[in-house]
């Protein structure tokens, strides 16, 4: 059987799926998997085609303590347990810089450029070359494809894509190039079957996950993001603040004596939910806390959304729907009830008992909006991205004949 390896490395989890190619280009998925928890309690869950269980393994904080480690135990029970022999494999890749607007076959050179970027992503950018440049050495022929974050959101206008710096910094690729486009671009495609009446509208859409941003869509289109140059701006998230007054930053250098290194560490790592609470970066901890400084985490995250959704709806002209997705927006109703009573001023009302139970439409029908719950699906995005690349003259050939 012919298969696509699709791996995603976020900031507190690493996901992977592995496609069937059946046909003139019909992908299945055959198996659905990802190590989260990462920095609080890791677990390896996986599921075979019909959602069937295939592992279920929790690892002690120190086994797992950071993605590349969690990357290792996914990569070992995908050869050496699974077995898996795949004809390309597809990698998210968050910054794609000036340079890609679209996924590419990756060789050495697209490595390279890649490489420029690992300043600009350090949570992420290292952890997705990891894997590219050990399957380039190991399997050089092996097909394997790059899918970029902030694809999707090049197509912002001039207004949306600068900041008001010197036009020499733009030339240089200091520009608001926005994340989570994968997940977007998901949602993008499957809102014409989920909310048919509003898909070609303007629509908000939360990615709530350990990395948080919203993305103002319209007719399907990015047009505003709350994430810019890096992944550090906009929402509070897990480990990093949000958007800053950079006033801070000069007084960490002047003040505090902070090198870059110890300036970047920290803003990537030390500050967020994390940060704030004291407690955890993860949602489900600081939900299940008494500590008032894990409520004032939550209120901020909440209310920086709100904070945001107006933000966003300016861009937009008006509002036609809500998406709450990812790990935070699909599984908490506790933050979504927060965030959609925080939006009564725009009309929105929420149906509390579908809420509850997690269903598509969670907004009652006199809802001046309509607010929708869909789960993401960056890996699938990536596997049909993947596919088109290889159909497009590359061999199906091509197989990893020891996955080692
Ligand atoms: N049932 C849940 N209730 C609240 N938060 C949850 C739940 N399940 C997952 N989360 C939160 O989702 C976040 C991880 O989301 P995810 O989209 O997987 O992140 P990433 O891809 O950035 O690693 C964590 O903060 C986790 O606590
Ligand atoms: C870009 C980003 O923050 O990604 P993630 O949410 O997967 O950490
Ligand atoms: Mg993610």
């Amino acid at each position: 059987m012919d298969t696509i390896l699709v791996v995603n490395a976020g900031s507190s989890s690493v996901k992977f799926q592995v496609y069937s190619v059946e046909g003139e280009g019909v992908l299945r998925r055959q198996i659905k998997g990802q190590m989260d928890g990462i920095g609080s309690r890791p677990r390896l869950r996986a599921s075979g085609a019909s959602g069937d269980p295939l592992a279920d393994r929790a690892y002690p904080i120190e086994a797992v303590p950071d993605v590349p480690a969690a990357m290792a135990v996914a990569g070992d029970w995908l050869r050496h347990e699974v077995r898996v022999l795949p004809i390309a494999v597809g990698h998210r890749v968050v910054h794609g810089g000036p340079d890609y607007d679209r996924p590419v076959l990756i060789d050495h050179g697209v490595v390279c450029r890649l490489e420029r970027l690992v300043t600009l992503a350090p949570l992420h950018q290292p952890h997705n070359l990891a894997p590219i440049r050990s399957l380039l050495e190991n399997f050089p022929t092996l097909p394997q494809v790059a899918c970029f974050d902030t694809a999707f959101h090049r197509t912002h206008d001039a207004v949306a894509d600068h900041y008001a710096i010197p036009h020499q910094l733009y030339a240089e690729g200091v520009r608001r190039y926005g994340f989570h486009g994968l997940s977007y671009e998901y949602i993008a495609k499957t809102l014409p079957a989920v909310a048919p009446d509003v898909a070609k509208g303007r629509v908000i859409v939360a990615h709530l996950g350990s990395g948080a941003s919203m993305c103002a869509l319209k007719d399907g289109r990015s047009v505003e993001s709350t994430m810019g140059f890096t992944a550090l701006d906009g929402l509070p998230m897990g480990t990093r603040p949000g958007q800053i007054d950079p006033g801070v930053v000069l007084y960490l250098v002047s003040e505090k004596g902070m090198s870059a290194a110890k300036v970047q560490d920290f803003l990537y790592r030390e500050c967020g939910l994390k940060g704030l609470s004291g407690v955890s970066n993860d949602m489900r901890e600081l939900e299940a806390s008494t500590d008032p400084q894990a409520r004032l985490a939550i209120d901020y995250f909440v209310y920086r959304i709100s904070l945001n959704a107006g933000l966003l709806a300016a861009a937009l002209q008006g509002l036609d729907a809500f998406v709450f997705t990812a790990g935070i927006g699909e599984n908490s109703a506790a933050i979504r009830a927060r965030v959609v009573a925080q939006l009564g001023w725009l009309g929105a009302a929420l149906d509390a008992t579908e809420n509850a139970r997690h269903a598509r439409l969670i907004s009652r029908p006199e809802s001046a909006i309509p607010v929708y719950v869909v789960p993401t699906d960056e890996e699938l995005m990536i596997a049909q991205h993947t596919l088109a690349l290889l159909m497009n003259g590359q061999s199906h050939n091509t197989r990893a004949e020891r996955v080692s």
